[in-house]
């Protein structure tokens, strides 16, 4: 599937039509010249059209939908006019954050309703009026059934990380969404992964929408270099971090591992050695979790042991290390792992610790993706 021929790039900001307080909210900001994703998609979103866009990991996907979303808002009103949706609640919670920036001079409101947090603190917050709601699909719906979230003047839905969105876990509780949403609902899907699967079940919910994609081989960041450690035995993996975490010290760093106990336990052990890191997965309290995100974010603590929910849109512009200690289960999981380094044009590295029989596993990978991932030998403090 390819980029329609329609789509267009605008150049500048100002030749959007954004409206003065959108643009002055967008230069306070600090974007000055809008990237590829935001010359294509931000036009077609605010003249209504039901979008898929497609970009690579920290090109301003998010961001897009932020400005779009406060232009189309009507401020006269306090009806929830946009819905934005996302996989996880620190996710959801940072949009939450640009959308109220971008939209400071137009006095736009917006609220996260996410799990984990006070249901009383939503149904307060819902009943004064918002215009942008960026939720997780469980707790939107679970408030949309109570009639705290009112539905009826909700003109846009944004489904960000769309696959993961209309993937198992999620999907029945987005159409459960989708159902209470009105008739002349516009849709717009973003991800820097857009599998064939779920780009042929958008008809069932999109009206003949503008596509902006990215083919294979163009997705990885050209930035981010691509490294293997490979070793004999998982054991050993933990020296070649410790090695690694010499690097870290320049700027901040995220491993990643495919279990929370796993998590918890290397953070022990990074501990132990008397190294500093914060861990973070999705059994900890939410108080926790946003507390050891706030750390992370200003930089008190430079490296972050978490699994997957740390995965896809999280925007910490310091990151420039990911680290696998477990291969990712998916394809897509590992570009967006990769993309939590490089954000934006920065450069980063990506070191996959690997046993010598998984490391098939990352040649399928360079293959589908026409990429390569380096073995590392040695000068590991080099690599960034
Ligand atoms: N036009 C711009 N000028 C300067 N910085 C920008 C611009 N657009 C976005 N950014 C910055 O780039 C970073 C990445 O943006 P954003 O999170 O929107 O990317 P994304 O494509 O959604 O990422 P991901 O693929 O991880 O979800 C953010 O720090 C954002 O503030």
């Amino acid at each position: 599937m390819a980029t329609g021929p329609e789509v267009e790039a605008v150049a500048t900001f100002d030749c959007m039509g954004l409206s003065d307080d959108i643009l002055h909210g967008i230069y306070g900001h600090g974007f000055d010249k809008p990237s590829a994703i935001q010359q294509r998609a931000v036009v077609p979103i605010v003249q209504g059209r039901d979008v898929i866009a497609q970009a690579q990991s920290g090109t301003g996907k998010t961001s897009t939908i932020a400005l779009a979303s406060c232009h189309i808002v009507d401020t006269s009103t306090r009806d929830v006019q946009v819905l934005i949706l996302s996989p996880t609640r620190d996710l959801a919670s940072q949009t939450e954050r640009v959308v109220l920036a971008i939209g400071y001079y137009k006095n736009i409101l917006a609220h996260a309703c996410v799990g984990g947090k006070s249901m009383g603190e939503d149904t307060r917050k819902l009943e004064l009026g918002v215009h942008v709601v960026s939720g997780t699909p469980g707790r939107v719906l679970d408030m949309i059934k109570r009639r705290t979230l009112r539905t009826r003047a909700i003109k846009l839905l944004v489904l960000d990380e769309a696959d993961e969105m209309l993937s198992r876990g999620f999907k029945d509780h987005i159409f459960d969404v989708y159902r209470y949403l009105p008739p002349e609902l516009q849709v717009v899907l973003v991800s820097a992964t857009l599998p064939t699967e779920i780009l042929e079940m958008t008809g069932r919910f999109m009206t003949d929408p503008i596509r902006i994609v990215v083919k294979r081989d163009e997705l990885m960041l050209e930035r981010v270099k691509q490294y293997f450690v490979s070793v004999e035995r998982e054991e050993w993996k933990f020296d070649t971090l410790c090695d690694i975490y010499d690097v870290c010290t320049i700027s901040q760093g995220v491993i990643f591992c495919n279990t929370k106990r796993k998590v918890e336990w290397l953070a022990e052990k990074m501990r132990d050695c008397n190294f500093t890191v914060s861990f973070m997965h999705g059994d900890m309290p939410q108080r926790e979790r946003d507390a050891v995100m706030a750390a992370f974010r200003c930089g008190a603590t430079r490296l972050m042991i978490t699994t997957d929910v740390w995965a896809r849109g999280i925007d910490v512009e310091q990151v420039c290390l990911v680290v696998n200690y477990d291969l990712p289960n998916n394809r897509e999981l590992y570009i967006h792992r990769v993309g939590r380094a490089g954000r934006f044009g920065r450069k980063g590295a990506v070191v996959n610790l690997v046993k010598d029989k998984e490391i098939q596993i990352l040649r399928d990978i360079e293959q589908y993706y026409g990429t390569t991932i380096a073995q590392c030998l040695e000068d590991l403090p080099d690599i960034i």
